[in-house]
């Protein structure tokens, strides 16, 4: 069943800051659903916080890196690399549904996955010979980046997030401790036109901002599902589960997902989400108990959605266990070789003490 929710819509201008209007607003989305609209102007219509021209070029890849045969995208398969770079499709979710009612929908998208350079490695990767399109999704995912980190300035300042120190809350420091240099990710995704899908789920970090091309998406309330639909121009931001537990469930981390049907059998479904999380190395506080690694947790949760990344967690693992289980062997050949030396000294100081008689060198052994 579907229907409408509350989703506020806030506008932010070229300088990134948010009215008083905007900051009520922003502090409702936290509160209520934990999605909202960001209109890319200023109130007034002027003033743009990303770049039309960056949007523009992000959308136009997003339609001709798919236009490859599929050996090309098999080739960039994420499952030939560690680094969860490259060409996807639904065959390799383990965990998605989270629907409180327990239908589960087959996903059927297919998408590329782009990152940070400290995300897992760095290096994103394009089908043979759209390498040329890189650089247009990175300059849009740094963009991504500076409105992200805005929107998370300002909800450092609302006092929303209570485990943060109080000088934690100016808006600077708060960037400067925890998303200076933050670990993002993004996905250029394609759903087919009868059955386009992504099963429900929660986003796994702080903040996502989302550029649908089209109807689909919905979010889960109350156990039924209502649609958010699409604004023109406007993205929709949300946040994820790191966000919902650093701010002890304050601020909303939704169930969500997307179910297109088009009349039009060759209407696909763009859409470009991109994911920010802490910088690496950051300390998450829920309570002075309650501390997380930012970057392992959001590791971990991709280590449990897909298949790729579980066999490569799995192989690192089996690898540690043989750098662990050699450095065991190295050190026990070490101390045998170490008492062998002990030993030998040892017994050249007995024999040089039996020679010379009783001495003043004591041996240990
Ligand atoms: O495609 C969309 O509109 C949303 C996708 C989504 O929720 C996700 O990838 O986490
Ligand atoms: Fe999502």
């Amino acid at each position: 069943m579907t229907g409408t929710v509350h989703i506020p819509v806030i506008s932010i201008g070229s300088e990134g800051t948010l009215d008083d209007d905007g900051l009520q607003r922003l502090t409702d989305a936290c509160m209520l659903h934990g999605f909202f609209y960001l209109k890319n102007e200023k109130p007034n219509g002027e003033g743009y916080h990303i770049d039309p021209s960056v949007v523009s070029r992000a959308w136009d890849v997003a339609k001709e890196i798919f236009e490859v045969p599929q050996d090309a995208k098999e080739k960039v398969n994420v499952a030939h690399n560690n680094s969860n770079r490259g060409y996807f499709n639904s065959l390799g979710y383990l965990e998605l549904n989270k629907d409180p009612n327990g239908i589960s929908i087959r996903d059927s998208k297919e998408g590329f996955f782009f990152g940070s350079d400290n995300f897992l490695a760095p290096g994103n990767l394009a089908p043979e010979g759209k390498e040329a399109l890189i650089p247009d999704v990175e300059a849009y995912m740094r963009m991504c980046m500076a409105v992200c980190q805005d929107v998370m300035k300002a909800i450092a300042t609302t006092g929303l997030m209570s485990q943060l120190q109080s000088e934690e809350r100016e808006p600077e420091t708060f960037v400067n401790k925890y998303l200076s240099d933050p670990v993002y990710m993004l996905k250029l995704l394609k759903y087919p036109p009868h059955d386009g899908n992504t099963d429900a789920h929660t986003d796994y970090g702080c903040i996502t901002l989302l550029l649908p091309g089209d109807e689909g998406l919905q979010i889960c309330v109350n156990n039924e599902w209502h649609d958010v639909p699409v604004i023109p121009n406007a993205f929709v931001i949300n946040f994820g589960d790191l966000l919902q537990f650093w701010s002890n469930s304050v601020i909303k981390s939704t169930i969500h997902r997307v179910i297109y049907r088009s009349a039009d059998p060759n209407k696909y479904r763009y859409s470009i989400p991109f994911f920010m999380h802490p910088n690496r190395g950051s300390q998450i506080r829920a309570g002075p108990e309650n501390v997380i690694d930012s970057y392992d947790y959001v590791v971990s949760r991709f280590d449990k959605t897909y298949a790729h990344r579980k066999k490569a967690a799995e192989e690192a693992a089996a690898a540690m266990a043989a750098v662990t289980e050699s450095a065991a062997m190295a050190a026990v050949t070490e101390s045998a070789a170490m008492a062998a030396v002990t030993e030998s000294a040892a017994m050249a100081a007995v024999t040089e003490s039996a020679a010379t008689g009783p001495s003043a060198v004591s041996v240990h052994v």
